[in-house]
């Protein structure tokens, strides 16, 4: 018998007025997700990530649809829900002059836990989140990496099976975006932590996580493991060089027949093709190019990324699809109903 699932969402929309033109942030979201999970919300920016994530946080109500959150409704139980999960936002833990520990306390102490339990399980944290160098220093002097791992730190405080995660690596540099991640598989390891994570880097969605949603333009337009949307989405690029153009030519007419793809020349001159099992095909199409007379000097596999998947999907790339969102969405201060991560969680928000 499978469990229900610890999310459940069914239309789940929220359109937003701006210049009094209704824009339409999520549309229809309905997606399951199991308990102990690790999924990726994946998309540019404007794409609805923050926005699904703050519906399913309960911190602004939807415009249509419905969701089940922990087993409550984000509607009509909205205390029930926030009782159950973690949520980090964007914003870090800030400048607070608290020292590392006495926040985690505190935190425990705002969710009605006992001392005692609110000791051991900051313990805990601590370990799992590599702080205890750092448990006596004020928030206030620790980098950036530091301060996310607290964030986290905080927000599995009541030990809530579920944990949103709003771009938790935007603006580290990439050893401490991959540090914060072995700390989150790890935490996941060791408390069977349910984990709903947004985030713009394809690598991170690509390496760990088991499932990705890839959202754009307010709608959820992919689902599966990273490597099921790649082989059924995109395909394997392979390329071949040969001693000159006229062999280079001469080659795509034998690797459109042997593959069944079109070919083309790249911008070196290279004759390249996409197909979906590179790896079978790359000996195949050699001995065929051989048989042809085109002697091949070079010749690559390369395997698709999440980012060929985003094009095979949109027609643009993740990258293209973040400057035309930058260029067409610069003015939040219009914005007409107030964001809700000025709150960096759930807790903060209560304080
Ligand atoms: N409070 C708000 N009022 C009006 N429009 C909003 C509000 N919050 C978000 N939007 C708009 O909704 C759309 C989705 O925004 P959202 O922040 O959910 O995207 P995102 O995928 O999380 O983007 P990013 O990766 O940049 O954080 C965007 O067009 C955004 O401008």
């Amino acid at each position: 018998m499978t469990n229900p699932p610890i999310i459940e969402t069914h239309g789940l929309t929220k359109r937003f007025t701006v210049k009094r033109q209704e824009v339409a942030a999520v549309t229809d979201l309905s997606i399951s997700v199991q308990p102990g999970e690790l999924v990726a919300f994946l998309g540019p920016n404007g794409a609805g990530k923050s926005t699904s994530l703050r519906m399913l946080t309960t911190l602004i109500p939807p415009t249509a649809g419905d969701a089940r959150v922990v087993g409550h409704d984000i509607r009509t139980e909205a205390a029930e829900v926030r009782a159950r999960i973690g949520y980090v936002g964007q914003l870090t833990s800030g400048s607070f002059a608290q020292r590392v520990g006495d926040e985690l306390l505190s935190q425990g102490a705002f969710y009605g836990m006992r001392r005692a339990d609110a000791v051991r399980r900051a313990d805990e944290l601590v370990e799992s989140l590599g702080l205890t160098a750092i448990r006596s220093r004020s928030v206030q002097q620790l980098s950036g990496g530091q301060k996310r791992r607290l964030d986290i730190a905080l927000g599995l405080m009541h030990a809530p099976p579920l944990l949103f995660l709003d771009e938790p690596s935007t603006g580290l540099d990439p050893q401490s975006r991959a540090n914060l991640w072995e700390h989150i598989l790890r935490l996941r390891e060791e408390h069977g932590t349910t984990v709903f994570v947004t985030t713009h880097y394809l690598e991170e969605a690509d390496r760990y996580a088991e499932r990705v949603l890839v959202m754009d333009q307010g709608r959820v337009i992919a689902d599966d493991t990273a490597p099921a949307l790649k082989s059924t989405l995109a395909g394997d690029v392979l390329t071949f060089g040969f001693g000159s153009a006229d062999e280079a030519s001469a080659a795509l007419a034998v690797l459109a027949r042997v593959t069944g793809r079109e070919a083309t020349l790249d911008e070196s001159g290279r004759a390249t093709t996409t197909v979906p099992d590179g790896d079978a095909l790359l000996p195949v199409v050699i001995r065929a190019l051989d048989d042809a007379g085109l002697a091949v000097r070079t010749a690559t596999g390369v395997p698709p990324t999440l980012d060929d998947v985003f094009l095979a999907l949109t027609g643009r790339s993740l990258r293209e699809a973040d400057r035309t969102a930058d260029a067409g969405t610069g003015d939040d201060a219009e914005h007409t109903e107030p964001a809700a991560e000025a709150a960096t969680n759930l807790q903060e928000a209560s304080r």
